[in-house]
């Protein structure tokens, strides 16, 4: 058993969330493995006991069912051991908004909004008790792009971009740190899980690159990583507009242009 602390990664049956599991356990952590499939689940389980010597734990969970988020949860808060969350699970939805129905839209926010905000809410308390730990959040650079025509899937993306930045505020002096990781287009199955062929996409990273990128994010303390933005001072100059608008808003008055 690792001495260090056990990492529970969401939706790490394939894509983002099975190299977490890979580079996490190269690193020597013992990890709890969440999604649905569990036979993907078991055969990287096996794998990584195999080739680090780490322990490796499947956990077959629907994340947008309640009763099973609930069975997570109740693991987070309870585990001392675990000490790292990585909140991964997520999905996109094919076609445009007018074309989506309220079902779709409901287990998408269930899945992209519900659940890392649960998941986080339990096993919050316990780190910022103990004064270390880790909440790992991917967002996507959708979440920053309205333009993009991906509605609802960007408004969950921003939501736990928002979610991260502000416990990041609110947790980070107690010793947790809180990282919102935005990738663009990377190679996994996602595209064609939402009926959109991948090779039609300019640009699409590599699903290794990515996640290394962000775990060197990780590893700098960065509360946003955005591994593709290859400009810093663009997303630097971005932040820095919105925090200049922050003394703005406490007025009485509203502005003269709406008189
Ligand atoms: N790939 C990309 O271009 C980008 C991805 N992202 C984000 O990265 C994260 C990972 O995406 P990616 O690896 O590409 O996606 P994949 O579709 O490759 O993998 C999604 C993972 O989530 C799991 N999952 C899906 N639904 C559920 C559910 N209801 N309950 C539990 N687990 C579930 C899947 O496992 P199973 O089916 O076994 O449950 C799978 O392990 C997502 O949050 C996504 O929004 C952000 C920007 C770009
Ligand atoms: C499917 C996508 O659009 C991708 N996950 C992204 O967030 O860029």
């Amino acid at each position: 058993m690792s001495t260090l602390p056990t990492v529970v990664i969401t939706g790490a049956s394939t894509g983002i969330g099975a190299v977490y599991a890979d580079r996490f356990a190269r690193r020597g952590h013992d990890l709890i493995l969440v999604a649905r499939d569990l036979a993907r689940l078991q055969a990287l389980a096996e794998r990584l006991r195999a080739d680090y010597g780490v322990a490796a734990e499947p956990l077959q969970a629907d994340l947008a069912d309640p009763a099973q988020l609930a069975g997570l949860e109740r693991l987070l808060r309870d585990d001392a051991r675990i000490g790292v969350l990585v909140n991964n699970a997520g999905a996109t939805l094919p076609g445009g908004f007018l074309e989506q129905t309220p079902e779709q839209t409901a287990q998408l926010i269930a899945l992209n909004v519900t659940a890392p905000t649960r998941l986080a809410a339990a096993i919050a308390p316990r780190l910022a008790a103990a004064g270390s730990g880790a909440i790992v959040n991917l967002a996507s650079v959708v979440g920053l792009a309205p333009e993009f025509g991906m509605s609802v899937y960007g408004a969950t993306k921003a939501f736990v971009q928002y979610l991260s930045q502000s416990l990041q505020g609110e947790i980070g002096g107690k010793g947790v740190y809180v990282q919102a990781v935005l990738p663009a287009a990377t190679r996994t199955e996602i595209w064609e899980r939402s009926g959109r062929d991948v090779a039609q996409i300019p640009g699409v990273m590599e699903v290794d690159a990515l996640v290394d990128a962000a775990l060197a994010g990780f590893d700098r303390r960065e509360a946003v990583t955005i591994p593709p933005l290859h400009d810093e001072s663009l997303w630097q100059a971005a932040d820095a507009a919105r925090k200049a608008m922050l003394p703005h808003y406490s007025q009485s008055q509203p502005a003269p242009r709406y008189l």
